[in-house]
């Protein structure tokens, strides 16, 4: 009886009626029952509900069950919150089996402490590992944000023989998997963890087919997802939410409005519910619908009596916000119930920035540096703003804080799949724009160390995606590697912007680009994949454009600087590099110019000479290129 009270949460007949068992004398507590009562006592008698039961079993003398054992260190990890004790409780078990470990290390997931489970997973001998022990550790992974490690060890649930054979995934393995698969865009492994429900039979219910929705969606395939919705027999709030959160995600406004319409024509099965609003809101950010996206607020409160959460705030500051409505967004942020987070303040920032308000920003900034005075980044923020308004006595104050207080900026890293790889692109490393694997920089996959002819074609698979070189690609850029000035004559259209791209990313320092025309370098600036920064110098850039682009390249986050000739030739600007930054390369593009062309279109063009390049810059080697060459230029 007191099973069936607690397997229907029914947590207050339960341990009233314990209570009178053990009050009465009907008869003593088992083995059996103490587990039970663990799950239900605490919610009752909440805090000492464990110890309650904890001393009562001790006095009983059934302490020593494995069972009850496992059972007390699952209740002290889960509702007393006690860790520590249940670790010491794990620690002196004598007869530890697969479940203890699995309560013990899903405990320490629960609290947040995933370097002790992981530790305590390695230590697990691997022939008794099962599903729901694989399970205990994949979820706590998921559960603390860490999906490229849940994706880890899915891999080697799969690689690693356990208990009479090869470990099955069961529906909470795939569940967890295809969520850490959205999460990383890694839509290969999702794909085939869809085959694999299939051909195992694991039954496609509702519950799989949201996660299989909700990974094609945050991996980019909209159309797949929209298969599985379509195909799924009873859809719910969630499939609805997510197939909306999905077109949002993608920037793919009309089709989120779409499925919402379609959802209301559904009005007797399903209700939107605050998540649907945030989906909704979100497309409507993307597509800059200002007046769509206040009608659906309004909706919101008004109509479906949704009290709107931080979330909500957030998305309408980004909405008004981008369209420089500030206003009104101040307004949505003096009218909030709950106090502005920074993600409601970082938006709005965001929109200053798009509309150069910079005395809003200041307050933005401030207001961010009050919420996590830790964060650095908002600080050099404050400083940039500062040196937009030429104030410069503040720049030196918050330059000088940021030096004294070890402030940290968080790194911004995306994924990408590569061969089924999972690849992180950053710049947590000491030069922006480096790429990571899961071993260390991707850019340093030893090509730093040895730029093989693998290691060459392993980074242009990464930063450009292509699979191999094209022809004179691979030989030129070993040539400047190898600090070897070149003359590169290849064709029009033949790739000859990657034999400095990748050579950019590999070598210290920044690569300076030399081009006639502003148009060729502005077109080549976009050209440049995100894993390489960039920045343009010319005459005809507004002031504070030049000056930010100055300030990048003296922090190091500019991996390639365009310089039209005439600054290029400027001494001001030829002295910055008398420090750091680090010349490593100079491109000449177009090179034929120098001799062909130059006198009556470029003449600065003419003077661009090795002597000044080598030797005034100190730059390692030139990259000359054309595809024009002729014996006479
Ligand atoms: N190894 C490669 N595999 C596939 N595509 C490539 C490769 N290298 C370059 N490309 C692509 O070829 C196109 C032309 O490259 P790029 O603009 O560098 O040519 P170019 O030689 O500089 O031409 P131009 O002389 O006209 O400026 C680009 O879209 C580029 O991404």
């Amino acid at each position: 009886m007191i099973t069936a009270y607690t397997a229907i949460s029914d947590h207050t007949s339960s341990v009233l009626l314990y209570r009178k068992m053990v009050r009465k004398n009907y008869s003593k507590p088992n083995e059996f029952i103490f587990p039970i009562i663990l799950k239900s006592c605490p919610k009752v008698v909440e805090r000492y509900g464990t110890q309650m039961v904890h001393a009562q079993i001790v006095k009983s003398g059934f302490g020593q069950y494995s069972v009850v054992q496992t059972a007390v260190l699952d209740a002290y990890s889960r509702y007393g919150v006690d860790i520590v004790l249940a670790r010491k409780l794990f620690d002196e078990m004598s007869d530890r089996n697969v479940v203890s470990w699995t309560a013990m290390i899903s405990g320490y997931t629960r609290v947040g402490e995933v370097g002790n489970a992981v530790l305590l997973f390695e230590e697990m001998p691997q022939g008794i590992r099962d599903t729901p022990f694989w399970n205990s550790i994949i979820a706590g992974c998921m559960q603390n944000g860490l999906f490229s490690e849940a994706i880890e060890f899915f891999r080697r649930m799969i690689f690693e023989e356990g208990v009479g054979g090869w470990n099955r995934p069961n529906q909470v393995t795939v569940v967890c998997t295809l969520s850490a698969c959205g999460h990383c865009g890694m839509l290969q492994l999702g794909k085939s963890i869809h085959a694999y429900i299939y051909r195992n039979a694991l039954g496609l219910n509702l519950f799989l087919a949201n996660s299989l929705i909700d990974m094609y969606g945050k991996c980019g395939s909209l159309k797949i997802a929209r298969m599985v919705f379509d195909r799924t027999k009873k859809v719910n709030l969630t499939s609805w939410n997510s197939m909306i959160n999905c077109f949002a995600l993608h920037g793919q406004s009309e089709g989120a409005i779409g499925v919402f319409d379609e959802m209301l024509l559904h009005g007797d099965e399903v209700k939107p519910d605050g998540v649907t609003f945030i989906g909704l809101l979100n497309a409507c950010t993307h597509g800059g619908l200002v007046e769509q996206g206040r009608h659906y607020y309004e909706m919101m409160i008004q109509e479906y009596r949704i009290e709107p959460q931080i979330e909500h705030y957030g998305c309408m500051v980004d909405l008004l916000g981008r369209a420089g409505q500030f206003e009104e967004a101040m307004e949505v942020v003096k009218g909030m119930k709950i106090p502005p987070d920074e993600v409601v303040w970082g938006s709005l920032l965001n929109g200053c920035k798009i509309h150069r308000c910079t005395d809003l920003a200041e307050l933005a900034v401030k207001k961010l540096i009050e919420i996590n005075p830790n964060n650095g980044g908002y600080r050099a923020m404050l400083a940039n703003l500062y040196g937009d308004l030429g104030k410069w006595e503040e720049v030196w104050k918050v330059r000088k804080l940021l030096n004294e207080e070890n402030a940290y900026k968080t790194p911004g890293c995306s994924w990408i799949e590569v061969d089924n790889q999972k690849l992180r692109v950053g710049n947590e490393g000491k030069e922006s724009g480096e790429i990571f694997d899961e071993e260390g920089l991707v850019g340093e996959i030893g090509v730093r160390n040895e730029a093989s002819d693998d290691n060459l074609e392993k980074s242009l698979k990464i930063t450009h995606g292509y699979s191999s070189f094209r022809n004179g690609q691979l030989e030129a850029i070993k040539m400047v590697l190898s600090g070897e000035s070149t003359m590169l004559v290849l064709p029009t259209g033949s790739g000859k912007s990657l034999c400095y791209q990748l050579p950019a990313l590999v070598l210290p320092g920044v690569t300076l680009v030399v081009s006639p025309l502003v148009a060729l370098m502005i077109d080549q600036l976009k050209q440049l994949p995100p894993a390489i920064p960039g920045g343009l110098l010319c005459s005809s850039q507004m002031p504070e454009e030049a000056s930010k682009t100055l300030r990048s390249l003296q922090e190091g986050a500019i991996k390639v600087l365009f310089v039209s000739t005439e600054r290029f030739l400027n001494g001001e600007f030829i002295s910055i590099f008398s420090g750091t930054p680090l010349v490593s390369l100079v491109v000449v593009d177009e090179a034929h110019c120098v001799s062909e062309w130059s006198h009556n279109f470029q003449p600065s063009y003419k003077r661009l000479r090795a002597s000044l390049l080598l030797g005034r810059l100190n730059a390692g080697c030139i990259l000359a290129m054309t595809a024009a060459a002729t014996t006479k230029t």
